[in-house]
């Protein structure tokens, strides 16, 4: 085999991303390489309008599948090379399993919207208990009101549960027999006491939920078992193979991007788009104004805005108005508009929002259409659209007595060029983007490093993976055109609320 690894000197650790589309592992070495690479997609269901399921066996079959491919590729089947897997996962969706750990209906997503109802009467029911304890607000994405709509439209299922459990430990049980969940995506329950890091006894008992549901909790670098026999079997990794943790996906992102001490933030541009910031102030209130997450590093926190479609926007734009055009052919133009596009403004609501408008029925608008705007216009104006609503959660940041004057930039929204300088120019803060792209497969990794003991905290691990690859700075006319420009942006949102209302009607 061409590229068979000197099993003698090379160690190495898996991160498993588990995302929504696809599973991507990746075989990273001591230096923080990403030697090879794997995906396995899987269907995502929506029986009904606002509905989004997947199967978890889905997931199981995928990810192992993966991890086979992988071992594969770097022929290190049957060896002990590698020292341990950890998981970044999908947050927020709801697996219920019985007592033999099988899935009793299909997993409920972060992306299904079935559960306002419910959202209210969380709200109602919890009051001022709920920012208090959970720290965030209810919003059909997290899972206490995916469990409350099981428990009023499913009951019998309900019953039969033995366990609730989030996306990626549902595989990780699977792989290892043993039931675990971790602080960073619990706290996307709305059933975690964030700042104790505890299950709320409050919050269970106030809707009749037993605390056998819930998984012990644990650190995401903790060991959570080895691999069962027959999945070592299967995938040819050895069967003392440590698995640790992992964490959210967010989370694990932030890891593999070295967010991992106060005044890093981080902006990620994929389907979503996600600021966040590292915070260490476990009692800071934020009112609910962003997500306020336990990060995966040991009694961390991160505050996190999401823009529901960011590079979803751009991505519905070119396949609705240019499908002919790639990415890159589309963005070429960009710069050849000034910034404001000639008076354009784009809001990226196509699907709804979460930060800073909680707002599912709010819906997407072009501003200040004129005879002379062509394509490349309106591209940037999209671009632009997507930055202001992240500039949002930037400046929720800055509310808090933060300095945000360096960003990380990842995800798709990293590939171009004028984008990033666009992040600069609205951000105001200098844009880093690193060598390495592998986000939240990368941190999962990491996880494992540290908790094999490769590094003494995750700092260090971080120091030795990851490298500053380009810098954006921002440019002084620029950023104040697009302070004038963004604050027409958040007008948008005013102005446009009750009409999106009165239109849903007719969507
Ligand atoms: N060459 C590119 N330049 C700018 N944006 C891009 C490019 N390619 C993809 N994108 C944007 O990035 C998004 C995908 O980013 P990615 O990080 O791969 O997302 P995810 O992991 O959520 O699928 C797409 O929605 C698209 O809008
Ligand atoms: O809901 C959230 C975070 O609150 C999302 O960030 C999901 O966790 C996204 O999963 P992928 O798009 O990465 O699969």
């Amino acid at each position: 085999m061409q590229e068979t690894i000197n099993q003698e000197q090379e160690r190495y650790v898996i991160g498993v991303d588990l995302g929504t589309s696809a599973v991507k592992t990746v075989l990273v070495n001591r230096k923080g390489q990403v030697a090879y690479e794997t995906s396995q997609s899987y269907p995502l269901h929506q029986p009904k309008a606002g509905y989004s399921e997947q199967h978890p066996e889905d997931w199981v079959r995928g990810t192992l599948a993966s991890l086979k491919e992988l071992v594969e590729k770097a022929g290190i089947g049957g060896t002990d090379a590698v020292d341990g897997i950890s998981f970044s996962g999908q947050m927020h969706g709801l697996v219920l399993t019985d007592k033999e750990g099988k899935a009793l209906r299909p997993a409920i997503l972060w992306n299904d919207t079935r559960t306002t109802t419910q959202c209210r009467r969380i709200e109602e029911q919890l009051g001022p208990a709920l920012l208090r304890i959970a720290r965030n607000r209810a919003l059909e994405g997290f899972t206490l009101p995916k469990l409350l709509w099981v428990q009023e439209h499913e009951p019998d299922v309900l019953a039969r549960a033995a366990h609730f459990m989030l996306p990626k430990d549902y595989v990780r049980y699977c792989l290892t027999g043993e039931l675990a969940m971790e602080y960073s995506d619990a706290a996307g329950t709305l059933l975690l006491d964030i700042a104790n890091k505890q299950w709320s006894e409050e919050i269970a008992a106030a809707f009749d939920l037993p605390l056998s549901l819930f998984p012990p909790l644990v650190e995401s670098f903790d060991q959570t078992g080895t691999l069962l026999p027959e999945i070592a079997e299967q995938s040819r990794l050895s069967p003392e193979t440590k698995v640790y943790a992992g964490g959210a996906d967010n989370a694990c992102g932030a890891i593999g991007a070295g967010i991992l001490s106060e005044g890093r933030t981080l902006c990620s541009i994929g389907t979503s788009g996600v600021v966040l910031s590292y915070e260490e102030r476990k009692d800071l209130d934020i009112q609910g104004r962003a997500h306020f997450f336990n990060h995966s590093e040991q009694d961390a926190y991160y505050i996190m805005g999401v823009t529901l479609a960011a590079g979803y926007s751009l991505t519905w734009f070119k396949d609705t108005f240019a499908p002919e055009h790639s990415f890159d052919a589309l963005l070429e133009d960009v710069n050849s508009v000034e910034p404001g596009s000639r008076g354009l403004l784009f809001t990226p609501y196509i699907v709804g929002e979460r930060t800073p408008h909680p707002d599912a029925t709010i819906r997407g608008s072009f501003i200040g259409m004129d005879a002379g705007h062509k394509l490349a216009h309106f591209t940037r104006a999209v671009l632009e659209g997507i930055t202001f609503s992240l500039k949002e959660s930037i400046d929720i940041l800055r509310g808090t007595g933060k300095t945000v004057n360096e960003v990380i930039s990842i995800g798709g929204g990293a590939r171009n060029e004028a984008w990033l300088q666009m992040q600069a120019d609205i951000f105001n803060a200098d844009i880093v983007k690193l060598e390495s792209e592998q986000g939240p497969a990368l941190g999962a990794a990491m996880l494992a490093a540290y908790g094999s003991g490769w590094f003494e905290s995750l700092q260090a691990c971080a120091e030795a993976f990851l490298r500053e690859a380009a810098r954006y700075s921002p440019n002084p006319e620029r950023v104040a055109r697009y302070e004038g420009l963004y604050e027409l942006h958040r007008e948008v949102y005013l102005h446009t609320r009750e009409l999106s209302k009165h239109l849903a009607a007719y969507r």
